[in-house]
This record gives structure tokens, sequence and C-alpha cells, in this order.
């Protein structure tokens, strides 16, 4: 995958800007990155009510970036993904490595306004499913039942909630409408449901041959129990950086 073009070969369910790339890493990669989280000093872990998390690139403010240097395994992802997607006028230069435990999830939320509006979620470990809500500015499907074509937006794209299976070392990419009109979030609970999953189709398969290894699969229900630990790797761009690095 070389060009924007190629990309438009992972685009899933109704938006234009949402893009699944299964297997982005292999699975060696998946092992080193993951040693890489483990061997963090625990200093670089802040603990949230629900999650933990490790900030790497710098402390990034309503203003900008005030810039950390990336470790080496940091910035070879960020260069992967830079390069194959064409997506970020420049390098990648901030990464949110979040912790989910089998019960925890993230409240659906929009990414501030310091980032680049292009986000790449790199995934390790157990499978989750991701939401999309339309903000409530936003018409939602049910109203636009009974209201008319205003409820399109400029591109006549409507606005439904769907979800999103991630499975451990894909990348999932969103941008621009799906950035801007929608909150992204994960449920907090063990159970996982993709029944509504854009992706279902292609991804059932790959769920169904990581059953006992990190699920428990659901066939009846297209759902399953979460029993492992996920990372996730939220790679984006501060466009705007300070000239004063921080020390790491
Ligand atoms: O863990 C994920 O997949 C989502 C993380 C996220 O939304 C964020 O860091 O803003
Ligand atoms: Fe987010």
């Amino acid at each position: 995958m070389e060009s924007a073009e190629g990309l438009n070969h992972f685009k899933v369910g109704h938006l234009p800007t949402v893009f699944y790339i299964p297997n982005f890493i292999s699975h060696d990669d998946e092992t080193m990155l993951l040693d890489n989280i483990y061997k963090a000093p625990a200093s670089k872990w802040k603990s949230l009510k629900n999650r933990r998390l490790q900030n790497w690139g710098g402390i990034v403010h309503e203003k900008g970036l005030l810039p950390q240097e990336l470790p080496i395994w940091l910035t070879n992802i960020n260069k992967k993904i830079y390069q194959e997607t064409n997506l970020y006028p420049a390098p990648i230069n901030h990464v949110l490595i979040n912790e989910y435990l089998h019960n925890q999830g993230i409240m659906p939320h929009q990414d501030g306004p310091a980032y680049f509006p292009v986000v790449a979620i790199l995934s390790l470990g157990s499978p989750v499913v991701m939401d999309f809500t339309p903000h409530s500015r936003l018409k939602s499907c049910a109203d636009q039942l009974t209201e008319n074509s205003d409820d399109k937006d400029s591109n006549g794209t409507t606005h439904c909630p769907f979800s999103i299976l991630l499975m451990p070392r894909s990348l999932l990419i969103f941008k621009d409408e799906a950035y801007s009109g929608y909150l992204h979030g994960i449920s907090d609970n063990s159970l996982q449901c993709y029944e509504q999953a854009v992706n279902k189709n292609e991804v059932q398969n790959c769920l169904l041959e990581s059953e006992n290894a990190t699920v428990e699969v659901n066939r009846d229900h297209s759902s399953f129990e979460r029993t492992n630990t996920r990372f996730s790797l939220t790679c984006r761009l501060v466009p705007k950086v300070h000239k004063h690095l921080l020390r790491r």
C-alpha cells in the first residue's frame, strides 16, 4: 500500500474517511512493541480512572506540542504509517499508548483540536469493538427518516452510528468527517458485540481463528468475551511544535 489510492482498498462502512487495515504489522513486531511498552519505566504510566496510558512525543497543549524525542521503536512505526498512508503533511510526532484490561474501555469522545485531523490506531493484544456515534449537533439516522435532504452534510453523507471490530495488529485510520462529526469510544464491558461492525464479514474468520488465544467467541450472537489486555497506539501529528525540547 503506497498511496492514498491504495488506502481506498481498505475503506470500510458508509463514510469515505474510515479505513481498516488488517495485519498492518507482523506478530514479531507486535511482540517487540509489547516488550517495549512493558519495559517503559513505571513513571511513564499515567493511571486514569478506567485505564492506564503512556504519553510519548511530548506534552500536547492547545497551542501546540512541547516536544520530547521519540524512542526508535515508536519512530519506526510512525514512519511506516506516514509513508504507507500518505495522509500527513509532516511526519507523525506523537503517540498515546492506552492499556485496557478486559473490562475497561474509553468513553465516547472527540480528539483534541491540537492534532492534525487524521488518527491512526494500532491495536495489540485483545480484539475490541470501537463504536462511532454522530455528535448530538448532527442529525441522527432516525431523524433523517422524517426530515428532508437537508439532514445530509455537504458531501451528502448521512450520520448513522456504526462500529468497527479492531483485531490485534490491525491499523484503523479515520479522518475529516469521521474525526470531527463523530465521537468514538469502546464499551467498558468485557462482552463486545460486533453484530453492527462495518468490517464484520472480513474480520469474523480472523476472530474465530483467534478463539481460545485471546477471546471467547459467542458465534450465535456475534459477540465475544475479552479475556486479555489490549494495548493501542494512537499515532497523531501535532502540526505546531514549540522550539524547546523537553528532556526525556
Ligand atoms: O484505544 C483506542 O483504540 C482508542 C484510543 C483513543 O481514542 C485515543 O487515544 O484518543
Ligand atoms: Fe480518541
